[in-house]
């Protein structure tokens, strides 16, 4: 069994912006995780973290709640790439990488070649071989999403969460990144706002807005004229030529 949320509702101050959610990803899927500002995509990652704890309803893994886990085993099986990850210390891109074999570590310290060996695959995997020595505040904020990625890819995950790991990234890198994340032997569920992306590299997508689940579907299934135009005031044609393509239309467009 992966990850899964069940009814999940989080009260954030006083608003519910988390509102009743299940997920229950098949192992191996890429979920896109959909809808406009603030619907809740990111407090449902959250949740799914483990970062914090709903309202009310459960998160699961392996039929275990994950409130009852020790943080380090959650992080032997979830790897999470949040929004804004930054760091004040002067590391190196081989260092924040591996960050991420931390939850591997045994009583009796760390298993340097198992470290190593994922380290470089992960470096190799975001294409930072080269950059490895270089310091975190020399980057540019596409190569910090993409090392942020890396530690994730470090930590040898079964369940990854990414909130909108394709921003900051230019079409080649958001092109590589999402074949690599539906490559992946993990079950991934991505936050994202491309449309397009989502429809070329999700096996499911989940639509939310003002915290509510609204849709969930393959893309072909959701991403229909009605969908964007009710949940994002946007008129578009999608066509399903050559794999499903969405064109948005100006609002004054006949
Ligand atoms: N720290 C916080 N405390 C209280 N409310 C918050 C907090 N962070 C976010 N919210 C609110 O929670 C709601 C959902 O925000 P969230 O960041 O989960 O949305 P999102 O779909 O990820 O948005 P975006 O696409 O803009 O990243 C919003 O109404 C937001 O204002």
């Amino acid at each position: 069994m992966t990850l899964h949320a069940d009814r999940v509702t989080w009260n954030r101050g006083g608003n519910l912006v988390v509102d009743g959610v299940s997920v229950q990803p098949e192992p191996g899927q890429t979920i896109g995780l959909l809808g406009p500002n603030g619907s809740g995509k990111s407090s449902l990652i959250r949740l799914l973290a483990g970062f914090a704890k709903p309202t009310s309803g459960t998160v699961g893994l392996d039929g275990d709640e994950l409130a009852s886990l020790k943080r380090r085993d959650v992080a032997r099986a979830v790897a999470v790439v949040s929004q804004h990850a930054d760091t004040d210390v002067d590391v190196s891109v081989a260092e924040v990488v591996r960050l991420g074999r931390i939850p591997h570590r045994g009583t009796f310290g760390a298993d340097r070649t198992a470290d190593d060996r994922a380290v470089a695959s992960a470096l190799a995997h975001t294409g930072l071989t080269d950059k490895c020595e270089r310091l975190w505040h020399q980057l540019s904020g596409g190569e910090r999403q993409r090392v942020q990625i890396a530690r994730a890819l470090a930590q040898e995950p079964r369940e990854l969460l990414l909130d909108e790991p394709t921003n900051h990234l230019d079409i080649h890198h958001q092109l590589e990144l999402m074949t690599l994340v539906t490559r992946l032997p993990v079950t991934s569920i991505v936050a994202i706002h491309d449309l397009n992306l989502a429809a070329m590299f999700c096996d499911r997508v989940m639509v939310m807005r003002e915290g509510r689940l609204v849709a969930a579907g393959t893309p072909r299934e959701v991403l229909t004229p009605d969908l964007i135009a009710d949940v994002y005031q946007v008129r578009a044609k999608v066509t399903d030529d050559d794999g499903l393509t969405i064109r948005f239309l100006p609002a004054d467009a006949n």
